[in-house]
């Protein structure tokens, strides 16, 4: 399998997959001269999804794909000239839109690896650079990150479900929000631990593992069901996995074992069989036991039919004998839960005489959705070094006082709740650089390197944090002086109204 990094994916050009206040505010930044004012923005998410404990980054490697190919093409610009406004006059005039002409990403981002375990409020990806550059890329930036780590979260939970020893295959195009949902719902769901897709060209595209067995229609399609799996088995006689249940799914079993004597008589084994109905805990150990009795006990159970992660659960709870879960509409729709809510909030600004740093803040009504100033971080402490994460801290690494040796963790929704770090604590800061001035400054892994690096992830997390019901809240706070320098921002832009 050829698995080469990402690149040229979005070609021609997605500059225009944006909203058009991206370029009216880039306009408008052009026009007042502030277009190169260096700014710094941070994408996060408040919450993991599915009441979850966890989320799985990911969107990085199409994210740089994005940025790196960033240019207006002649018909982009065509297009941006048309357009007027209620006046009917043209929103962009020509020497802005000549500027775009030239345009090219030169901004640096830092950025956690796609596969690594992240919680609400902490940046995956930190955009520094000039301010008209670093704002335009915010709406594509989201939908990128924002749908490649929920799927990846959903395929990690369903992963957990199943267990080290089962497959996952993902059945989910016909059943995914169009064309474009289905391919990259793919991508993320081998990253978050699928092992292999039905979708053909998101296996070519992103160089899946691709699977599949047949539909029921096949099995219709003559006048009785041994001979569908026998025609079956002559076209692919080493390749074979029978669904059994058109008609009576245990009538089903013993006539793919019929077949499969004969095709072990030719020197061939079945593959498999697929359940799609019915009860699949009772249906599995009932076909795996008249499987075994046939001495076929290598041919392996699919189960297919609005499989989730509970329902796996489940499954497993009952005693099924699944082998290979078939899972589509839950998983490429994150059925429930179709969007994650990440946002990007500007956090910096140079000051205007460009000598230093100006800090911003977003206020909400609700503490919790106040953004956080600084040029941002986020170390995790580890058990030991290497080990399972303990903590997680946000820090300001442009702060004016230095990180104490030994600091204190905050959570940001109750200061009271504090967490001292031992000194000596091991740790990894999990932003690392990824372009400086638009040029890629580490090759980033490939998709099978991030698949590995989420399982890995996961697995190392606390069970209490993994579980599906009400899991364990994993401590995420930030540095105490931050926490400090923030609260004093927010008393500053709200200091309240004389009663
Ligand atoms: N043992 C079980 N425990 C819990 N849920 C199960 C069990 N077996 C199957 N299910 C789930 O129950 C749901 C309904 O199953 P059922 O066989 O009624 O499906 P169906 O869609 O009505 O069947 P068909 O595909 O024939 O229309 C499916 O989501 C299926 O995965
Ligand atoms: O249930 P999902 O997780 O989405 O998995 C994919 C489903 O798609 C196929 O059937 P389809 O739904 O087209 O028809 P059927 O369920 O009526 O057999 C397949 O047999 C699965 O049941
Ligand atoms: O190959 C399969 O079994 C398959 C593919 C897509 C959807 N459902 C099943």
């Amino acid at each position: 399998m050829n698995d080469a990094p990402i690149s040229g994916l979005y070609q021609p050009s997605l500059a225009l997959l944006t909203d058009l206040y991206q370029l009216t505010m880039a306009y408008g930044y052009w026009k007042n001269n502030m277009h190169e004012r260096e700014a710094v923005f941070h994408l996060y998410f408040r919450k993991a999804p599915f009441n979850g404990g966890y989320a799985v980054a990911a969107g990085l490697a199409l994210a740089v794909d994005y940025l790196q190919t960033l240019r207006f093409s002649d018909g982009d610009i065509t297009y941006l000239a048309s357009l007027t406004g209620s006046k009917g006059t043209r929103l962009f005039p020509d020497d802005f839109l000549a500027y775009l002409a030239d345009f090219k990403f030169t901004c640096s981002v830092d950025a956690i690896a796609e596969g690594t375990v992240v919680f609400g409020n902490e940046p995956l990806a930190r955009v520094q650079g000039p301010l008209l550059q670093a704002q335009l890329v915010e709406t594509a930036l989201l939908t990128l990150f924002n749908f490649q780590t929920l799927i990846a979260t959903k395929a990690a939970r369903i992963r957990d479900a199943a267990g080290p020893d089962d497959a996952v295959l993902e059945f989910g195009l016909r059943r995914a929000q169009g064309p474009d949902g289905g391919l990259e719902a793919s991508r993320a769901a081998y990253l978050g631990g699928a092992d292999a897709t039905s979708n053909v060209l998101a296996a070519r595209r992103y160089n899946l593992p691709v699977r599949g067995t047949h539909a029921h229609s096949w099995v219709m399609a003559f006048d009785d069901e041994k001979e569908a799996f026998a025609k079956y088995a002559d076209a692919f006689p080493d390749d074979s996995v029978f669904l059994v249940d058109t008609y009576d799914t245990l009538d089903g079993v013993r006539h793919a074992i019929e077949v499969a004597l004969a095709m072990r008589a030719q020197g061939h084994e079945l593959g498999g069989i697929r359940l799609d109905s019915g009860d699949l805990a009772y249906l599995s150990k009932e076909a795996r036991k008249l499987l075994d009795a046939a001495g076929l006990d290598k041919v392996r159970i699919v189960a297919s039919n609005d499989l989730e992660e509970s329902l796996i659960v489940s499954l497993k709870q009952q005693g099924a004998r699944i082998d290979i879960w078939g899972v589509g509409t839950q998983l490429v729709t994150a059925y429930n839960q179709p969007a994650l809510g990440g946002v990007y909030k500007l956090a910096a600004l140079r000051s205007a005489d460009g000598q230093s740093w100006d800090f911003m803040i977003k206020l909400s009504e609700q503490q919790a959705k106040t953004s956080i100033p600084g040029i941002l971080q986020v170390r995790r402490y580890q058990a030991e070094a290497g080990g399972q994460p303990r903590a997680d801290m946000i820090y300001n690494v442009a702060a004016e006082a230095p990180l104490p040796e030994a600091p204190t963790i905050l959570d940001p929704a109750d200061a009271t709740r504090r967490r001292p770090v031992r000194p000596g604590a091991p740790y990894r800061d999990l932003l690392q650089p990824v372009l400086r001035q638009g040029q890629l400054v580490q090759q980033l892994p490939t998709l099978v390197e991030s698949r590995a690096h989420a399982r890995q992830e996961v697995g190392a997390l606390d069970p209490s944090i993994r579980r599906f019901l009400n899991p364990h809240t994993y401590p995420v706070g930030l540095e105490q002086g931050l926490h400090e320098f923030r609260t004093q921002l927010m008393l500053d832009k709200r200091p309240g109204r004389a009663v």
